[in-house]
């Protein structure tokens, strides 16, 4: 792609530049200048932490041969174009750069608060089973090719997406699409074949203000289907349903996934220990008889079957694939340990996560309960009160604990902890602020048949530095509960 090209790509965002541009071949594209090298396009972002446009100088020292940016500037040493939106100029821009490369791949985008990541994994199983092979883009990781790529973010931007799909040879792409990616514009000009919906529940009001603006934040995601494109959606959950009636106004089909009888895929019943779900899809019994325990997995079995039906795999090969899936790294990760206990540890972080982790322990057991978790640092406050409460009234003893601190202090957290196990918790509770230490204390408490239950961080590595030398919550389990031997 040459530099003079981007006139006629920017219209589209509108823009205004500055100076006549000469047929340069741009090299690679970048927005952040620590990036850029001879002959890239730096687009300059104003962004939440920093102000890319600060950086415009360090990019052009740096190599760059043009910029992309939203203030008026007119002095710059090489071509700049001035454009209403940065983030939605990346996006379009690197589409033409890496030549469409979602052009011939089947794109199905899942969002929702939880079953994201479950659900897209459930799916990519499915799929791969049966003869598809299949990117996924992820807060676990990014895959292309069978390969796996690390991540910092759940859904990256566009520029990140094409780059490694522009490699891909893959028949279809399942990207988890976050609400601050369909605001950021990071999944901007994808259109998708499906998008599924998988719930709604309080997170992120820190970011999106209200509960309705989140839902229309998430909404973006199905005004972005093609036109003979479908939705996929939980219609039990509250704003799954008013989503689907919204697009059945607004002509969009729709796959509706749920307990009641007018469901396209009907949830029919569901027994714990071992895990058993029978769906009815058209009259037809579907038995699945899964490794994965809880509600809420037979919710992101069904829509992961669901999908994979509409692509063109059979009934069979679906529940075959379903059951040979053997879950994901921190998503109700069950250990056994050798004082007889189980350990369960799960990425829930959000109210709604925590009722489906707690309950689907008491499904399963009837030890005590002993639950560890904490807050994360700079993340919404608004749902730490529904978190203890819910953890005071489901648990046996409970215990909290430093989650990753971000910008936070340790004092100021310790502070909250004190301060929410006050207000909301209760005598079953107490504060405990070096993960490990709150980890040994609960190993010290579990006896045989008892389950700790550590949420919050799932499989991730700690950020802080705690008293034990372990780098994340089943590790420390096994490792505290083999001293205490
Ligand atoms: C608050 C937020 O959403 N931030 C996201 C946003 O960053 P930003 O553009 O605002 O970055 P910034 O640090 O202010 O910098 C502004 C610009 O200056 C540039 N810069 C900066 C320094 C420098 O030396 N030179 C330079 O050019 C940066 O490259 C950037 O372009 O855009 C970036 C690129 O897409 C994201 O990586 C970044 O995610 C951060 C890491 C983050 O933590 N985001 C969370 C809130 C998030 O997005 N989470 C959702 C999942 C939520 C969930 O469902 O659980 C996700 O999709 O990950
Ligand atoms: N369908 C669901 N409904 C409610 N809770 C769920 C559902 N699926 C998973 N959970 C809970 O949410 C936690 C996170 O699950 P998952 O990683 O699949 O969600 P996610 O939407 O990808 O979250 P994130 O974007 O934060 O990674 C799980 O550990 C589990 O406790």
């Amino acid at each position: 792609m040459e530099l003079h090209e981007l006139d006629n790509i920017l219209k589209t965002v509108g823009s205004e530049s500055n100076s006549v541009r000469p047929k340069t071949l741009i090299k690679g594209i970048s927005c952040n200048s620590q990036d850029i090298q001879e002959g890239f396009l730096f687009i300059a972002i104003k962004g939440y932490q920093q102000d890319g446009h600060r950086f415009i100088s360090k990019a052009i020292e740096n190599g760059a041969c043009g910029v992309i940016g939203e203030k008026k500037i007119t002095d710059l040493s090489v071509p700049y174009f001035q454009v209403d939106n940065s983030r939605n100029a990346l996006s379009i821009i690197s589409n033409h750069f890496y030549n469409f490369p979602t052009n011939g791949k089947i794109m199905i985008g899942v969002t929702g608060t939880n079953g994201k990541t479950s659900t897209s994994y459930l799916l990519r199983q499915v799929l791969e089973g049966n003869g598809f092979s299949c990117a996924l883009f992820g807060s676990n990781k990014n895959i292309i090719n069978g390969k796996s790529y690390p991540t910092v973010n759940t859904t990256p931007n566009l520029l990140e997406i094409n780059r490694l799909l522009a490699r891909s040879k893959d028949d279809v792409v399942v990207i988890e699409v976050s609400s601050h990616a369909l605001t950021q514009y990071r999944v901007e000009g994808i259109c998708f074949d499906y998008a599924l919906f998988t719930n709604l529940s309080q997170d992120h009001l820190d970011y999106h203000g209200s509960m309705e603006e989140y839902f229309l934040a998430k909404k973006k995601l199905f005004e972005m289907l093609k036109d003979e494109g479908k939705a996929i959606i939980n219609t039990d959950d509250l704003w799954g349903e008013q989503l689907a009636r919204q697009l059945e106004d607004e002509n969009i089909p729709t796959l509706a996934i749920g307990e009641n009888e007018k469901n396209d895929v009907k949830l029919a019943s569901y027994t714990t220990n071992p895990p058993s779900l029978l769906l009815k899809e058209n009259n037809e019994n579907i038995s699945i008889r899964p490794s994965l325990y809880g509600l809420h997995n037979m919710y992101n079995i069904a829509m992961a079957y669901g999908t994979a039906k509409q692509i063109g795999v059979d009934t069979k090969g679906a529940i075959s694939a379903i059951q040979h899936f053997q879950g994901i790294e921190g998503r109700f990760a069950l250990t056994e340990l050798s004082n007889g206990a189980t350990l369960v540890v799960d990425y829930a972080h959000t109210p709604h996560a925590l009722i489906n982790c707690l309950n689907t322990v008491r499904e399963n057991s009837e030890g005590k309960l002993i639950h560890i978790f904490g807050f994360r640092g700079d993340r919404d406050p608004g749902k730490r009160r529904g978190m203890v409460s819910i953890s005071s009234e489901m648990s046996d003893r409970y215990i909290l604990t430093f989650d990753d601190l971000n910008s936070v202090s340790p004092d100021e957290m310790k502070n909250t902890l004190i301060s929410y196990q006050e207000r909301y918790g209760n005598d079953k509770g107490v504060v405990i602020t070096d993960r490990t230490l709150a980890i040994e204390e609960a190993v010290k408490m579990a006896e045989m048949g008892d389950w700790i239950v550590i949420t919050g961080k799932g499989h991730e590595k700690y950020q802080q530095h705690h008293h034990y030398p372990v780098t994340n919550d089943e590790e420390a389990a096994i490792y505290l509960t083999k001293a205490k031997d």
